[in-house]
């Protein structure tokens, strides 16, 4: 297989801040170079004001410096805006595009239950740009500059200066390599910590009606230690590392002025060049220092560019594909197979069939049988492993997934409902939602009389997936949010599963309906009463089609092929 060419997103996106990042390379530029006045005014004012005794020099020189000192301070405050910009550039061109990812990454069951740390990948790229260590980067090539102008003063100062240097370095890279493994380990358990708290917040009443809490409490907390543990020993031996280059750094700069005074004493120097000497050491070393201070967010920053860049090139975007008229209420199986997201063996296999308009088909069969997975692979969430499922002549995929959602309407066996108002949610959230297409809905599903029997009918707010609703309301709502819109097939996955006697009349006249106004409906269900308005049936067992047809046959079949079975038992009990 060809291998994947990683994904430019995140360089294109950032190649579009091009001419911003010229500019804060001039900037970074012009700061450093004024930056030597510092060690150019006091080499004048030992050289030339003291030796001169000159006020008026004296005067003259540092009303200079303040107005370059001004200029630096102004371009470094632009500087630091200018790159705060184009990390908000930078998120804000890609934050959609990974969002898209992370919800496709979702689409895996496996994925689903990890946290996904796309997003805060992104913030931590575009966090880089707004802090010391961007600008460091930039001011990191100046150090060299600064170099060769301590070996004009003297080339002992040149090389005292580049000795330094590579110790720090040294110092930073046995930093890095000794603490990287613990920071890994703390940032896993930490994950771990807060999703097992995560799941804990949202699973609560579970937790305290089997009394788990304790239990439960306990695996959250031994996640923590682990991360704490990982975190002081990353910090134990950073910190330490930090204090030998901290006190290493003063010692260095009073070495160079040992030396300095030293060539002094040689007459090799100058007393201003020696002050001016160590000023310089101190201004080469800063962008050395200040990157090695900066490492573990480049890092971080780094790495969030590489997992990103994983994501987006192993989930590129879809192409959007040719836009189709929309289709008649006509459906196909072909020899379908579907093996769920990440798995290896099919659910389900050799379905086949058809369906018309105004057909409503019950899908029967024990649990485990592969029923919702025929539904999930009925609206497009699953794609056929073999064989294919065609709407109107066309395959699935054919179809844009957000149009075809509108084609269909889905009630998933376990019904969540968004924040929102009943009718937002009705309406599927859409922000062109017609009040009378939500009643016709609401009606379609039986569930008119149902909201508005509820405190604020349709303006009810719902929060928390919708759990302050009884199951029953819920399904019955889910059942409303599935007709909107006037879709042409409707996918019922266990749509009886919490419904009282009452519930059951309304689905089976919200189901006679559907059939009237000619659309396609299957009804995944274990329950007997959800064949009553249904005119085919299909029976899966172990992910094979043992039956279809009408219902009435497929009933009989289904009673005759059990019937040796029954008397068998019998005959074996007797
Ligand atoms: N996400 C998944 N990944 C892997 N296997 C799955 C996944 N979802 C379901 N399965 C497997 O597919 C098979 C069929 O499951 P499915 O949920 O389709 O059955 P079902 O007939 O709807 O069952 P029930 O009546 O209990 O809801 C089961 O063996 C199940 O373990």
């Amino acid at each position: 297989m060809a291998k994947d060419h990683p994904s430019r997103e995140i360089a294109d996106a950032l190649k579009e801040s091009f001419w911003a990042l010229v500019g804060v390379a001039l900037f970074s530029a012009t700061i450093n170079f004024l930056m030597l006045t510092g060690p150019l005014f006091m080499l004048q004012v030992y050289d030339r004001v003291l030796g001169s005794r000159s006020t008026s020099t004296l005067i003259v020189l540092f009303g200079m410096v303040v107005f370059v000192f001004i200029t630096m301070g102004i371009l470094d405050f632009s500087r630091g805006r200018v790159l705060a910009r184009i990390g908000a550039h930078l998120h804000d061109r890609l934050d959609a595009r990974v969002f898209r990812a992370v919800l496709r990454q979702a689409e895996f069951p496996a994925a689903r239950a990890r946290s996904s740390s796309a997003q805060r990948d992104l913030a931590q790229i575009q966090g880089l740009f707004s802090t010391p260590a961007f600008s460091a980067v930039f001011d990191l090539p100046w150090a060299p500059i600064y170099l060769s102008v301590l070996f004009l003063f003297h080339p002992l100062m040149g090389w005292l200066a580049i000795a330094s240097t590579v110790l720090i370095l040294a110092l930073a890279v046995a930093n890095q390599m000794l603490t990287k493994r613990s920071q890994n380990e703390a940032l896993l358990a930490m994950d771990e910590a807060e999703m097992r708290g995560a799941s804990m917040r949202k699973e609560i009443e579970t937790l305290l009606g089997l009394g788990m809490r304790q239990n439960m409490m306990r695996r959250r907390t031994d996640a923590n230690e682990r991360a704490l543990d990982a975190r002081m020993h990353a910090s134990d031996l950073g910190g330490g590392i930090t204090a030998i280059t901290k006190a290493f750094r003063i010692l260095l700069q009073s070495t160079m002025l040992a030396l300095g005074a030293w060539l002094v004493l040689q007459n090799a120097l100058s007393a201003g060049a020696m002050i001016a000497g160590s000023i310089l050491l101190g201004r080469s070393l800063g962008p050395v220092e200040q990157t090695v201070a900066q490492w573990p967010q480049i890092q971080r920053a780094w790495s969030a560019r590489k997992s990103l860049t994983a994501l987006l090139t192993a989930l590129p975007e879809r192409q959007k594909p040719m836009d189709l008229p929309a289709p008649q209420a006509r459906i196909a199986l072909n020899n379908l197979a579907v093996v769920p997201p990440g798995g290896r063996v099919p659910t389900l296999q050799g379905i086949r069939l058809t369906a018309k308009a105004g057909d409503a088909i019950a899908v029967i069969g024990p649990s485990a049988s592969g029923k919702s997975t025929l539904a999930r692979a009925l609206v497009g969430l699953w794609a056929p492993a073999q064989g294919d499922i065609r709407l109107d002549g066309a395959e699935l995929k054919q179809y844009d997934p957000d149009q075809l959602g509108t084609y269909l309407g889905y009630l998933p066996q376990d019904i969540v409902l968004f924040d929102g108002t009943i009718a937002e949610n009705i309406a599927r959230f859409s922000n062109q939602a017609d009040p009378q297409a939500i009643v016709i809905a609401a009606q379609a599903a039986a569930a008119h009389d149902l909201i508005l029997g509820l405190p604020d009918g349709y303006d009810t707010r719902v929060t928390d997936g919708g759990k302050e609703l009884s199951g029953g309301q819920r399904q019955r709502i889910g059942l409303a949010r599935a007709f909107y819109g006037d879709p042409i097939i409707l996918v019922l996955d266990e749509p009886n599963s919490a419904l009282d006697d009452e519930g059951i009349h309304a689905l089976n006249q919200a189901i006679a309906t559907a059939r009237q106004l000619g659309k396609i409906t299957f009804v995944m269900s274990h329950r007997r009463s959800a064949l009553a308005h249904c005119n085919l049936v299909l029976m899966i067992d172990s992910g094979h089609m043992r039956a279809f047809g009408p219902r009435d046959e497929v009933l009989v079949k289904l009673m005759n092929a059990a019937s040796p079975a029954v008397e068998a038992r019998k005959r074996a009990q007797a």
